[in-house]
């Protein structure tokens, strides 16, 4: 997370480190106002020397554009630069629009070939702007090829098999992803996503012709794990006609789908010019997709394979640059969809165009389609199946912005979900602790006695039991604070040996990706003592593996998490401490995507005024994405 969000006093020592050295003029008022890091000045500094830029208008607005890109815009909007600057400075002698949008405009920096590009009245990091032009362009040429080939009456019966009696919106995504090259597949916790695809999956399975090559990924190996998961239960549910390969379908992470290459963080063995051999490729959570990741993605898919991207798009987009798969549902959604094909699974959308596009289970073909407009491309479930009752009410309240009505929920006796009130500004107080105290020690005396015992699969469980999220990292309310408040905790109940880094039972955060180990960054691990020897366990695709602590070199203790890394998990109750009203981090993706963790029980930690906060504000991300579908 970005400095500014994490500093809570302006710096006020001139040696302070989060001051640019040498830094003057305006790039150096942004930098004390704290909206600059000291890093956003020395790049922009640095781009604006290489081309002789001597406008101290222009480097702010490469700052703030290099500034955006840190808290998750792809480029940045001066409008709003200039209220952000004026919001942490009223009195700075920040630029004027228009005359700082003609400077811009106007600069050697901004232009074909040059490092910033200006477009929608954006303004770019030139990489991020080619990103959001392949996106576009390669969704635009995977939809302009003739579609699928789908033996027509196969996919009916598949459809009235496997959906009969059940979610008509369900099926209409399962016909619209075999059908289509890309399918977005959207929807909240519980709506049936990962049923869908298990379907889906059986549903081209079950078509004539060679069995297709599956892929199914997510960015997580936590949300991988729960993929494949989900799609074996749901497997071994179908009957043995639909079941086919499924039950033993695996996921994995993206970045190994893709194939890592060592020391190149951007760049995949897979890309355009060694494309994945898979006829379908299924990923999910692909609201935590960023923007480079999905360009990244697009190229490596061959072009006629199917790709079917499920998620959320109203949870927190991803921790990188990009708000993928909500601009993808809106971008895609902005088009009025074409009047609707008639019949359904044999109506004219799901017949070939053309007999040449022939691919795994080709068989002749149709009649000539109707090419789907582009609003067929997104299916969105909105019916939850899992969780009824008032998670479910409180997420749905969130989501629509209705404040009133999450009070409501959240104030109802008895409910599964429950509003305390902090006494002071740390978010802590009597109440809070008789609340979270008994969930925090019940889990970890769970943990500790599974790890004591051996058993690693059942200390990984009862490690989900609960957690506490965090909007921050530290501050206050963050989770260093909580770490330690849970820890003192333990220690008073004998769950924490003093002076002790390892110990059974500790749970453990990966905080860096470790490629011999094959562990990840957000990977989830637990000391549990194995032959008599302290181990550290993770769960990878289904199997627990081992390693000595020694061998771990990025871990911390995880009994609390921030709400970014918590997405792809699901706890089953989670006690989420709110940011202040004030913070940038309150925003309704944040406390939507926090909330949505729980499957029993939630726990929000903070004020009335808060929740009213959060939920007013939805997180702003500038990015041009939808505009650039929208138009084609
Ligand atoms: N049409 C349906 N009829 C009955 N139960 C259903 C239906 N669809 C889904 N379910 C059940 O609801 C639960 C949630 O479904 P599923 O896991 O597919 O949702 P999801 O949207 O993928 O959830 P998540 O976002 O948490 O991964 C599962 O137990 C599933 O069996």
């Amino acid at each position: 997370m970005s400095t500014f969000t994490e500093s809570f006093e302006r710096p006020q020592d001139p040696y302070d480190r989060r001051l640019a050295l040498g830094a003057s003029g305006l790039l150096r008022a942004a930098n004390v106002a704290d909206v600059l890091s000291a890093a956003d000045v020395h790049v922009a500094t640095r781009i604006a020397q290489l081309a002789g830029e001597p406008d101290d208008r222009v480097r702010l607005a490469v700052a703030m554009a290099v500034r955006g890109i840190r808290s998750g815009s792809v480029c940045i909007d001066l409008a709003q630069a200039r209220a952000t600057l004026l919001l942490a400075d009223p009195g700075g002698d920040w630029p004027v629009l228009p005359d700082w949008r003609d400077a811009v405009r106007a600069s050697l920096l901004v232009g074909a070939g040059r490092p910033l590009q200006w477009e929608f009245d954006l303004l770019y990091l030139d990489r991020y702007r080619t990103q959001e032009q392949q996106v576009r362009d390669d969704l635009r040429d995977r939809r302009a090829q003739p579609p699928p080939v789908v033996d027509r009456v196969a996919l009916a019966d598949g459809l009235d098999r496997l959906f009969a009696g059940g979610d008509p919106g369900q099926r209409h995504a399962a016909e619209l992803a075999a059908t289509g090259w890309t399918t977005v597949i959207g929807g909240g916790p519980g709506t049936g996503k990962t049923t869908t695809v298990a379907r889906v999956l059986a549903l081209l399975m079950g078509q004539p012709g060679a069995r297709p090559r599956v892929a199914m990924a997510a960015p997580t190996g936590k949300a991988a794990a729960r993929l494949q998961a989900a799609v074996q239960a749901q497997a071994v549910a179908l009957s043995p006609a639909d079941r086919h390969d499924l039950p033993t379908l695996t996921a994995s992470t993206l970045h190994r789908l893709l194939g890592w290459l060592p020391g190149r963080s951007q760049r995949f063995r897979h890309d355009r010019d060694n494309r994945l051999p898979f006829d379908v490729v299924v990923v999910d959570e692909t609201s935590m997709v960023s923007l480079t990741m999905m360009a990244r993605l697009l190229e490596a898919v061959r072009p006629d394979a199917r790709l079917i991207l499920v998620g959320d798009p109203d949870q927190l987009a991803s921790v990188e640059a990009g708000a993928v798969l909500a601009d993808l549902v809106a971008g895609l959604t902005a088009v009025p969809a074409a009047p609707p094909a008639t019949g359904s699974a044999t109506g004219s959308a799901t017949e070939s165009a053309a007999g040449s596009a022939a691919g795994p289970g080709a068989v002749p073909p149709g009649p000539p389609a109707i090419a789907p407009a582009r609003a067929d491309a997104v299916a969105l479930l909105d019916r939850t199946w899992r969780f009824g009752g008032d998670i479910a009410e409180l997420a749905a309240a969130v989501r629509a912005g209705d404040a009133d009505a999450a009070l409501a929920v959240l104030a109802r006796p008895g409910a599964d979900v429950a509003l305390i009130a902090p006494e002071d500004t740390a978010g802590a107080g009597a109440a809070v602790d008789a609340a979270v105290r008994p969930d925090v020690v019940g889990t970890a005396a769970a943990v500790r006695a599974a790890a004591d015992a051996g058993e690693a699969q059942e200390a990984l469980r009862r490690l989900d039991g609960h957690r506490v999220l965090c909007a921050h990292r530290s501050g206050p309310r963050g989770v260093t604070q909580w770490t330690y408040r849970i820890e003192n905790w333990l220690a008073a109940e004998d769950l924490l040996p003093p002076h002790r880094l390892w110990y059974p039972g500790r749970p453990v955060l990966v905080t860096a990706n470790d490629y011999t180990l094959r562990l990840f960054n957000g990977d989830v691990g637990v000391a549990v003592l194995t032959g008599g020897q302290l181990r550290v366990s993770f769960s990878q695709h289904g199997r627990i593996v081992d390693y000595a602590p020694g061998r771990l070199a990025d871990v911390q203790t995880v009994h609390a998490m921030t709400v970014h890394r918590s997405q792809g998990s699901q706890f089953d109750r989670v006690t989420v401490v709110l940011p202040e009203a004030d913070s940038p981090l309150c925003t309704r993706e944040l406390l939507y995507t926090a909330l949505t963790r729980a499957q029993t029980r939630v726990r929000l930690i903070g004020t009335e005024a808060e929740v009213r906060a959060a939920v007013a504000r939805p997180a702003a991300r500038a990015s041009g994405l939808r505009l650039r579908m929208a138009g084609g």
